[in-house]
């Protein structure tokens, strides 16, 4: 099973991750895990610390001559904002000595973990919960899921994602995301749905229309943030992924843990999601046809029933809220006078949806890998592969 823990601070040295539980023979490089770090750093709307690093996730441990061994994988990522020559972090982030002059932050930022973060841990300075909780840490999250990523990948499971709604742009209804959760839908914009067809997958990852940039553009200069709704789709996986039998098994609840536990996202839906609830049943649920095998003539349920994967590509969406740090100030009251104040503001993405997409694509990596090694088993890439070929659904 993969297990994978990160550490480290925002401002710190570097971020160290592991993951554990990586079969032997599966083929890892540094470029492969790059590829995905350079996304997650690229996207209009993203702040000005994304120009200046440079995500690379150096591997430590666990790999041989470009293949894993079945130890642990270790990777290390340096923060380029701790080396810089006019940086101040090293002072601020000692790991010894005395605070000296190192000023304390006591303006909590409304819908960051600033102000529940200093009283769970009984600080006095919100520094150390900015440093942990910010979504930096989301790079090493990206680097330590594209062990599983690749795993999935030479078994021909592909994950791509895209943006489907910025602030209030984006579908103007929800009709449009019916028909495009339907492959068999009447007006011919579902095609990119398709089972097996990996190349339309790929075109997933666009980038902003050009209302949804303007939006950016013109919330920017108001001083304010937004957030929006991505949608990740899965294909080439088997029917019979998790199970029915016990809620932790459900796949669908772990895929839903697995994209809330990220930074800033406060909604997950799978097929037709919240719109199943305000349809009739005869425009939700997927006829079954048998044409050679068992299959489903729409996926409106997103490729999951019962908490297994159909077989058909798994569909999911989810919500981020808008960015908490802006330029237009907060109220907020300081931690030493308790006076109401405003907040204050440095840096910060402006909205960091298609840079949560790719975050969001690789949390759930694990999670489906994992279900595949529940079913299959192995402790070699051959031995899971030929399982995997050899399967009868
Ligand atoms: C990719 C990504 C980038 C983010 N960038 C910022 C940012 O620049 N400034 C900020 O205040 N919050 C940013 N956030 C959101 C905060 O990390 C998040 O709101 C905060 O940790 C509180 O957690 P919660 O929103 O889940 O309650 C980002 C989140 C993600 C996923
Ligand atoms: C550093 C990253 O995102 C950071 C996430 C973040 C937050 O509060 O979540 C705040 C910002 O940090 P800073 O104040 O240093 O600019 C973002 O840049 C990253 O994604 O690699």
């Amino acid at each position: 099973m993969f297990r994978y823990f990160t550490a480290g601070e925002s401002h710190g040295p570097s971020l160290t991750g592991i993951v554990e539980g990586t079969p032997a023979g599966l083929e890892l490089s540094e470029g492969f895990i790059e590829q995905h770090l350079v996304r997650r750093q690229k996207g209009y709307g993203r702040g000005g610390r994304m120009a200046f690093e440079k995500d690379k996730a150096i591997i430590q441990s666990g790999v041989r001559f470009g293949k894993t061994t079945g130890a642990p994988v270790a990777f290390s990522m340096v923060n380029r904002a701790f080396e810089k020559d006019d940086s101040n972090w090293p002072k601020v982030m000692a790991k010894e000595g005395e605070r000296g002059d190192v000023e304390k932050i006591t303006l909590p930022r409304p819908g960051h973990a600033d102000l529940v973060g200093v009283q769970k841990y009984d600080f006095d300075d919100i520094r150390p919960v900015i440093e942990r909780s910010s979504a930096r840490e989301t790079a090493m999250r990206v680097a330590c899921c594209s062990v599983a990523r690749a795993f999935l990948k030479e078994l021909g499971i592909e994950i791509g994602g895209h943006v489907i709604q910025i602030g209030s742009i984006g579908y103007s209804d929800w009709d449009d995301v019916r028909a495009i959760a339907d492959p068999l839908a009447e007006n011919g914009s579902e095609s990119i749905y398709k089972e097996a067809d990996k190349s339309d997958v790929r075109c997933l990852n666009s980038d902003l229309s050009h209302q949804m940039r303007e939006e950016i553009k013109h919330r920017r200069k108001e001083g304010t943030s937004l957030g929006g709704i991505y949608e990740i789709v899965v294909t080439g996986l088997p029917a019979g992924l998790g199970s029915y039998v016990h809620w932790d098994r459900k796949i669908d609840g772990q895929i839903a843990q697995a994209i809330v536990s990220t930074q800033a996202m406060k909604g997950v839906e799978i097929g037709l999601g919240f719109e199943a609830a305000r349809s009739r049943g005869h425009e939700v649920h997927d006829e079954i046809v048998y044409k050679n095998h068992f299959s489903r003539r729409t996926n409106r349920a997103g490729g999951i029933e019962g908490g297994m994967t159909t077989g058909m590509p798994v569909i999911i969406r989810g919500a981020m809220k808008p960015i908490p740090t802006m330029i237009k100030p907060l109220k907020t009251a300081d931690l030493e006078t308790k006076k109401e104040q405003d907040t204050r503001y440095e840096r910060s993405d402006v909205c960091a949806l298609p840079r949560a997409v790719v975050v969001a694509e690789s949390v759930i990596a694990p999670v489906l890998a994992n279900a595949i090694l529940e079913k299959f088993g192995g402790d070699s890439m051959n031995e899971i592969r030929t399982r995997f070929q050899n399967r009868t659904s």
